[in-house]
């Protein structure tokens, strides 16, 4: 349940079971409880009461159109203000972060309305079939925390701001650190570790080729015999790179000379798709080839960040299995190679059956696009806040649509419906067809988002 200020109110608190359960189950320190039933707060039982560091100002005003992750949108920009109350001069804790190209970011999923116990959940990339929660990115999980590796754009006194973002406005922050590849990244690459058969809900284990050598050729070799999944294709010539103007933009924080880390990632178009879904569960389809064009041409140098950031994010999830097969039947990646530097997937999250969607957009959505950026008279003075161009705006809203932001509820069952959603300024209404989105109409936002922590207020990216 959420309070007032837009957190659940477990948050910060022991999930409410008996402490019979407990004596029997958890060893070490014990709890007290209080009064109304909820456990002390105590480092030592793992009983954190949280208390935010600030609420994210995102381009994203609702869950609906939200990317899944935040490699699916490069453009999605957000602001995170420290909160005063945490420190005495926020712009201190911040010091030294603008030396990193790329932060975590760890938030409370606070629009979850409450706290999930299901052990099993549907990843939207899985179409339906289930798996357990710990080999998701699902946002309801048993502490409704999430965890995304965010471009860092700039820090500005006691606030940054960041791109590449999944999260939505008002989204509570528990925590900053920096991504620091070394640490974060296993250094070598795998290939999945079997086939998930959606047909028969079983994982095939493969022969699994381990790189042992550390060098960038490796890496290349073995990324370009491994097909990349596709995740949008563009209608129009491709954008100028905002990454590239950004990085200009940010000269003085690139050419710090402490600024070491050039491998760090770049979160692009690629997404592994893990959350889970909400709504009915009809059942599997046959896995599919993922097809497609992708117009986005990258850069070598971008494309071995995106290697990184790929092995960055295949270190998450470790472990391949369906629901029915027990997961003690499956080869551990990490015990088998007998190596911690490997990192490995299961081949769902390459190879799901989701395809991804072109999208177009109406001649009528064209001009609306157009009018929302020029604030002609009638529409308003619209302008953006957090999107640096009409350009931007357009490649968002692909990249969101082209991984085909519906519920697989709404995917299966509901295929004609219009669906909206909000980013920035623009609400979007579209439709999707076999295939394909297309965007109808892209009307002024009626309404600005609200912030959770009414002391903060939105800002302008752009400046
Ligand atoms: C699948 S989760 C992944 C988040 C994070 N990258 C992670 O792995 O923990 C991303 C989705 O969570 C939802 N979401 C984002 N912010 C949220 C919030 N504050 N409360 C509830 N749901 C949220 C959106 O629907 C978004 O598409």
């Amino acid at each position: 349940m959420e309070t007032g200020s837009g957190r659940l109110e477990r948050v910060g608190w022991a999930p409410v079971r008996p402490l019979a359960m407990r004596d029997v189950e958890e060893p070490g320190p014990r709890p007290t409880a209080t009064s109304c039933g909820c456990v002390k707060p105590a480092l030592e039982t793992g009983n954190l009461l949280t208390e935010p560091i600030g609420y994210l100002e995102s381009c994203f005003s609702a869950k609906n159109g939200t990317p899944r992750q935040p490699s699916i949108c490069s453009h999605s920009r957000a602001c995170l203000r420290i909160r005063k109350s945490i420190f005495n001069n926020p712009e201190h804790s911040l010091l030294g972060l603008e030396q990193f190209s790329h932060v975590w970011i760890l938030f409370v999923f606070h629009k979850n309305g409450h706290l999930s116990c299901k052990a099993k959940v549907q990843p939207p990339r899985l179409n339906g079939v289930k798996t357990g929660v710990f080999s998701t990115r699902s946002p309801h999980r048993p502490n409704a925390i999430g965890l995304t590796l965010a471009k860092l754009e700039k820090v500005e006194g006691g606030a940054i701001y960041l791109s590449g973002i999944d999260m939505i406005h008002g989204t509570p922050v528990l925590d900053i650190k920096p991504y620091i590849a070394d640490y974060d990244s296993p250094q070598n690459l795998i290939e999945p570790l079997g086939d998930f058969n959606l047909q028969n809900n079983q994982c095939k284990p493969k022969t699994v080729s381990h790189c042992d050598g550390k060098t960038d050729s490796c890496d290349q070799q073995q990324l370009s015999g491994y097909e990349e999944p596709q995740l949008y294709s563009c209608t129009k010539e491709k954008p100028k790179c905002p990454e590239d103007r950004t990085s200009g933009e940010n000269n003085a924080k690139h050419d710090n000379s402490a600024k070491i880390q050039q491998s760090s990632p770049e979160p692009r178009e690629r997404a592994a798709d893990l959350s889970e879904e909400s709504g009915s569960c009809p059942s599997p389809r046959v896995a599919e080839e993922q097809s497609g064009p992708c117009c986005l041409e990258k850069r070598f140098s971008e494309e071995q960040a995106d290697s990184r950031l790929r092995r960055g994010e295949e270190a998450v999830v470790a472990q391949g299995h369906s629901t029915e097969m027990p997961p003690e039947a499956l080869p551990c990646p990490f015990k088998a190679a007998g190596a911690a530097h490997r990192s490995a997937v299961p081949a769902w999250v390459k190879e799901a059956p989701v395809t991804t969607l072109g999208v177009r957009f109406t001649p009528h959505a064209e001009m609306d696009l157009e009018h929302l950026t020029s604030g002609e008279p009638g529409i308003g003075q619209a302008s953006f806040k957090y999107f640096q161009s009409a350009e931007e705006a357009r490649c968002a809203i692909e990249a969101v649509l082209s991984a085909d932001p519906r519920s697989v509820y709404r995917r299966k069952l509901c295929q004609d419906r219009l669906f909206y959603f909000t980013v920035d300024i623009a609400h979007v209404t579209c439709w999707f067809g076999d295939g394909f989105a297309e965007v109808l109409r892209i009307k002024p936002a009626s309404e600005p988002v609200q912030m959770s922590d009414p002391a903060e207020s939105l800002v302008s990216l752009g400046s």
